[in-house]
């Protein structure tokens, strides 16, 4: 028996094959780890490789596995798999070296002649290099092999960078340095990003079965030591996320951690990815029978479908350490358990009437918006847990646009307490109410905390402060605590930006930023962002974020632009995408701003022949040969092939209702930020394709 490991690329390559071909592959492979010189598999040496260390197997007559042996360790590791030729003409020109700099294993291709430099620039400029300023020293210092140095030196433009990885020409690990570089940051700061822990200043280059332990090697390599891990490699590693963790995100994921964890990230960075392996290395490491893992999340839609992928990477005894819940649900449960006797106002129509009612309270002489109390109330007096005017009169109004004076306060108190009274008489409570409840309980009494031995905590910017000082609550400060992951960019339900060390979090030293996009292609991805341009973005913590150094590896055509004259022909155009393209419409989605103009696009797409299926709060499972229909908020968390943003009209795309309701500039400029963040996150749901539709008059965004 012998030890195998895989790389992401023999993945790649084995799904471009048929299915009969990928288990007879499989089936060659288990031959190969029981004996590597079985006779069928014909393991042999080809004189055409260049490197020493490759060897090709026989998976039938016509497909070749290449991988590359390291003797000393009976260590075999798989690099590729293809018909004959193809199979046969990668490996000639490959190398699989550990990268001394860095203790990173590489493959990457080489020249046919090494002497000679590949050409790899797309112009024939001879103007500066893209890596002029850098010394071959530190280009080597970031992981990029000697032989590809020349490659380098001959970049030119952002494309030929691009192209150098896309020929294997550079190795992924070598790249993210490289990108950074290009993106102008200094070489100490492309240093710190991709040699996070710089050991030695050598490692051993012929010490393979240590270097494939380093995360900057798991990111592409996964080992299999015996048939079990074998067949477990097998069938988790099409699904790469299952199993090739970004180094970071592995660091993330794995390991004691001294305190509370922020993870900060755009769109598609493997957010939740490292949230799902951090609760299953809780799980596999930390919990017990009566201290389990709490994943939470905001929306009840992303909680089923968090269980449902925590499932696949975890085996049935951890997985049943993990519960999976949204927060609201869980406070309900706990609260129902502790003889609470309110129902959580989710109605907006009877929170409106409520409001009205209790508006009528204002001070004739006051001239106050009914939006004005509603946005004092949820950024003011519920995030800090006034109920009294002496708490209002001293409340921290920070970041509010209409100044109030001490005596105003007083005079428009009586508003706010209505409202209370309202939901009182009526058995309601808001959310943030069910939190503070449940805190103040656990507070009271310590011995009512749950027992969590940690709490994950993904899409945290939409959880506002009653949340975290909750989270807080429910568990006591201390090794692996909390983990959170958001994206302020991605704030889409109104929350007040949260500063997690207010809410008695502390996270000073650990937190971290993930940077690779592995949804969208590079050009979806850049015009997502620009929607989101002179947007002031926070970090959860008082700062401020950024989408510095955050790309994709990914490319693919510009998102289309277009405006139609009518619904009809909008709906017609996306019909005609849909079926001259290869995806199944369940694989494609159509988000629209409103749930009203979701229902009159799937009105008018099936009446044109196609049939929708709406994604609602019930139902996320895709239906074979239906296009899927949602609305913006609703593709929060989900992915799809082709994305339409449709009905991009003016007065829908920023919603007219939502900005004319703020009450004061600073909360205009709070609401046209969420409405341009709902923009971006339903683009950056797309992996191939985008699109921006409207017709009529075309949103003043586009
Ligand atoms: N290490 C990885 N290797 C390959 N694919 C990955 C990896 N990490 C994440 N992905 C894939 O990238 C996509 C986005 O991942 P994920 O949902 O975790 O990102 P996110 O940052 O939480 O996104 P968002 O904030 O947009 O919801 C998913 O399809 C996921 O499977």
């Amino acid at each position: 028996m012998v030890s195998i490991a895989f790389s992401e690329k023999y993945f790649s390559a084995l799904s471009q094959l048929e299915p009969k071909e990928q288990s007879q592959a499989n089936k060659a492979l288990l031959q190969f780890q029981q004996n590597p010189q079985h006779g069928g598999l014909h393991y042999e040496k080809l004189t055409a490789f260049k490197d020493e260390k490759l060897r090709s197997i026989r998976v039938n007559q016509d497909v070749r596995i290449i991988l590359a042996v390291a003797e000393q360790d009976a260590l075999y590791m798989v690099l590729y798999i293809a018909h004959h030729d193809d199979a046969y003409d990668w490996a000639a020109k490959r190398k699989i070296e550990i990268n001394p700099s860095t203790g990173c294993l590489q493959v990457f291709a080489v020249a046919e002649h090494e002497q000679l430099p590949q050409v790899v620039t797309q112009t024939e400029s001879n103007g500066p290099g893209l890596f002029d300023q850098i010394k071959d020293r530190q280009l080597l210092k970031l992981g990029v092999p000697e032989a590809s140095i020349p490659v380098v030196r001959g970049m030119a433009i952002e494309a030929d960078l691009e192209n150098a990885l896309d020929r294997d020409q550079i190795p992924k690990d070598a790249y993210e340095g490289l990108f950074m570089l290009m993106a102008g940051a200094t070489f100490e700061e492309a240093y710190n990003e991709v040699v996070p822990e710089p050991g030695s200043d050598e490692f051993d280059t012929s010490d393979f079965a240590g270097a494939l332990s380093r995360p900057e090697s798991k990111a592409h390599f996964t080992v299999a030591d015996n048939e079990v891990e074998l067949l477990e490699v097998l069938e988790q590693s099409l699904e790469k996320w299952r199993v090739f963790l970004h180094p970071k995100q592995r660091r993330l994921a794995n390991g004691r951690k001294n305190g509370p964890v922020r993870v900060l990230g755009g769109a598609g960075t493997g957010k939740t990815v490292a949230a799902m392996h951090r609760a299953k290395w809780l799980a596999n490491n930390v919990a017990t029978e009566e201290s389990k893992v709490l994943f939470t999340t905001f929306t009840k839609n992303l909680a089923a479908d968090i269980r449902e992928n925590l499932s696949k990477i975890c085996s049935n005894e951890s997985f049943a350490k993990i519960e999976v819940t949204n927060l609201d649900a869980w406070v309900i449960n706990f609260l129902k358990t502790q003889g609470y006797d309110f129902r959580l106002l989710t109605s907006s129509n009877l929170e409106r009437e409520l409001w009205e009612q209790a508006y009528s309270e204002k001070p004739a002489n006051e001239d106050l918006s009914l939006a004005f109390f509603k946005e004092e109330w949820s950024h003011v007096i519920q995030p800090q847990s006034i109920t009294s005017v002496e708490e209002y009169k001293r409340a921290s109004r920070i970041g509010r646009g209409t100044r109030l004076s001490r005596a105003q306060r007083i005079a428009i108190w009586p508003v706010f307490a209505e409202y209370r009274r309202l939901l009182t008489q009526r058995q309601y409570r808001e959310t943030d109410d069910a939190y503070r409840d449940a805190r103040l309980l656990m507070e009271a009494d310590p011995s009512k905390r749950p027992s969590f031995c940690g709490l994950v905590v993904d899409e945290a910017q939409d959880m506002g402060s009653q949340a975290f000082k909750l989270l807080r609550a429910m568990i006591p400060e201390g090794a692996n605590d909390i983990f959170i992951v958001g994206d302020g960019h991605q704030r889409i339900y109104g929350k007040n930006r949260v500063v997690l060390g207010q809410c008695g979090i502390n996270i000073r030293g650990r937190s971290s930023r993930l940077k690779l996009n592995y949804r969208t292609t590079d050009e979806t991805r850049k015009k997502a962002v620009s929607l989101l341009h002179g947007v002031e973005v926070d970090d959860l913590d008082g700062g401020t974020d950024s989408h510095q150094y955050y790309h994709s590896l990914m490319h693919g055509p510009e998102p289309l632009e277009q405006s139609f004259a009518t619904l009809d022909e909008q709906c017609q155009a996306i019909i005609e995408i849909i079926r001259s393209g290869t995806s199944d419409p369940s694989a494609c989605c159509v988000v629209a701003r409103t749930n009203n103009e979701v229902e009159r696009l799937r009105s008018c797409i099936e009446r044109l022949g196609l049939m929708c299926h709406k994604l609602d709060g019930s139902s996320a499972a895709l239906v074979s040969g239906r296009l899927n229909v949602a609305t913006m908020h609703r593709v929060k968390g989900l992915e799809f092939d082709a994305v339409f943003v449709a009905s991009a009209n003016s007065g829908l795309v920023p919603l007219s209702s939502v900005v004319q309701s703020a009450g004061d500039p600073v909360m205009l400029r709070q609401k046209e930020a969420e409405e341009r963040a709902l923009v971006y996150v339903s683009l950056t749901r797309a992996r191939k394709l985008a699109y921006l539709f409207s017709y009529g008059e075309r949103s003043e965004w586009f």
